[in-house]
C-alpha cells in the first residue's frame, strides 16, 4: 500500500463538567462527547521522511511542522514500534481551526489510523486509544466517534448509546480561542465568584444520568433540555460577542444553543431537518449544518 486516507469526525461536547485545578495543570472532567458529520481527511503516503501539508479553511492557522498533532501522532505511532516515521501526511481540513470542536485531535487519530495501516502494523484497537491520550486529551475520542463519555483529563472514555439522530447548526466565529486560555479564565471566574478553583474546592463531576438517557433515547427536546458546559462562561467572558449568536440562534428556533467546548464555536440543537436548515439561513454564511452521531475515523477504501 502507498496511500492511506482516513476520515475523522468533529465533535460538540453535549455535557463537558469540569472539576478544580490539578496540580499538573489540568481538570478532571465528566465530558461528553458526540461526533458531528463534519469531516477532515488524513492521507498517509510512503515518504523517505516526515513531512506535511495541509490544505481548506483557515489552514493558516495550523503549525506545518513537527508540533502538528498528526505530525506526533505519526512520531508516537512508530516509536511504540521501534520504526522510524517515514511519512508523508497531507491534511484536508473542514473542522474550524481552534474553534472547540477538536479538529487538530481529529487529525491526530486520523493519523494514527492512517499510518498505521499504511504501515500495516495492525496496531490494537486499546494500543491506539492510549498512544492518542498521550498526545492530548480530546485525540482518542475521534477513533471512536459515535458518543462517550470521557474520564480523568477526558481521555479515558465508555461508549455510550445513541437512539436517533440528531440534527446541529454550527455557527463558527472569526478567529479561534485558545484551549488553555478558556480553562484559566474559568479558574478566573470560580476565584472572583469566591467558589474557589482548585481540585478539592469544585464538586466532583458526574455525568447528567438524564443527559445519558436523552442520548439513548435519541430524544432532541429531551437532550436540549440539558445540554451543559461549564467552560461556556469563560469563552462567553473572553468573547462577549458569541452570546449575541447565542441569541440569534434561539430566536431563529432552535432547542437550545451551547458553546462547543471551549469555544468560539456555538452549537445549536434543532427539533428536526428543516429546523436546522431554518437556523443556518437565519444565521447565515458562518452556519454549518451536520448531523450526528457520526462514526469514528475510517479508512476509506
Ligand atoms: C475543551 C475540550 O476540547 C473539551 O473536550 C478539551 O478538554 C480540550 O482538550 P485538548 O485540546 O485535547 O487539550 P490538551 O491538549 O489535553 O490540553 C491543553 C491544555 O488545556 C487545559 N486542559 C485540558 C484538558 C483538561 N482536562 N484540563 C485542562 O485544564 C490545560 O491547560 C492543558 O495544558
Ligand atoms: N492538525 C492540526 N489542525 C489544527 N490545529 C492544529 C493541528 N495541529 C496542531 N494544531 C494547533 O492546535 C491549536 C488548536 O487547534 P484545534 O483546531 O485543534 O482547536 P480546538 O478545536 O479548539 O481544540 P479542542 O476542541 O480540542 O480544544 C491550533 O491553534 C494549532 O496551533
Amino acid at each position: 500500500m502507498t496511500a492511506v486516507t482516513v476520515r475523522v469526525p468533529a465533535k460538540v461536547n453535549v455535557q463537558l463538567a469540569v472539576g478544580g485545578l490539578r496540580p499538573d495543570g489540568f481538570h478532571d472532567l465528566a465530558n461528553v462527547f458526540l461526533a458531528v458529520g463534519l469531516y477532515d481527511h488524513v492521507t498517509a503516503t510512503s515518504a523517505d521522511r516526515l513531512t506535511i501539508t495541509a490544505e481548506g479553511r483557515d489552514v493558516a492557522g495550523i503549525p506545518l511542522d513537527g508540533t502538528n498533532l498528526a505530525a506526533r501522532a505519526a512520531v508516537a505511532l512508530a516509536e511504540r514500534h521501534g520504526i522510524a516515521p517515514d511519512v508523508h501526511l497531507h491534511i484536508a481540513k473542514d473542522i474550524p481551526v481552534a474553534g472547540g470542536m477538536a479538529g487538530g485531535s481529529a487529525d491526530g487519530a486520523g493519523a494514527l489510523v492512517a499510518c498505521d495501516a499504511l504501515w500495516g502494523l495492525g496496531t490494537p484497537p486499546a494500543d491506539l486509544l492510549e498512544i492518542a491520550g498521550g498526545l492530548g486529551s480530546d485525540v482518542p475520542f475521534p477513533l471512536l466517534g459515535g458518543a462517550a463519555l470521557g474520564v480523568g483529563r477526558g481521555e479515558r472514555l465508555t461508549a455510550l448509546e445513541v437512539g436517533g439522530a440528531f440534527h446541529w447548526v454550527f455557527a463558527l466565529a472569526d478567529g479561534g480561542l485558545s484551549t488553555p486560555a478558556v480553562y484559566r479564565e474559568c479558574d478566573r471566574l470560580r476565584r472572583e465568584q469566591g467558589t474557589g478553583d482548585l481540585a478539592g474546592e469544585v464538586p466532583a463531576p458526574v455525568a447528567d444520568p438524564a443527559l445519558v438517557a436523552a442520548l439513548a433515547a435519541g430524544d432532541a427536546h429531551a437532550l436540549a433540555a440539558v445540554l451543559a458546559n461549564d467552560l461556556q462562561d469563560a469563552a462567553l467572558s473572553l468573547r462577549p460577542d458569541l452570546a449575541r449568536t447565542v441569541a440569534t440562534g434561539l430566536g431563529a428556533g432552535a432547542l437550545a444553543g451551547i458553546v462547543s467546548g471551549s469555544g468560539p464555536t456555538v452549537a445549536f440543537l434543532a427539533a428536526e431537518e428543516e429546523g436546522a436548515a431554518k437556523i443556518a439561513a437565519v444565521l447565515g454564511s458562518c452556519a454549518r449544518v451536520a448531523v450526528a452521531p457520526a462514526p469514528g475515523s475510517t479508512v476509506l477504501p
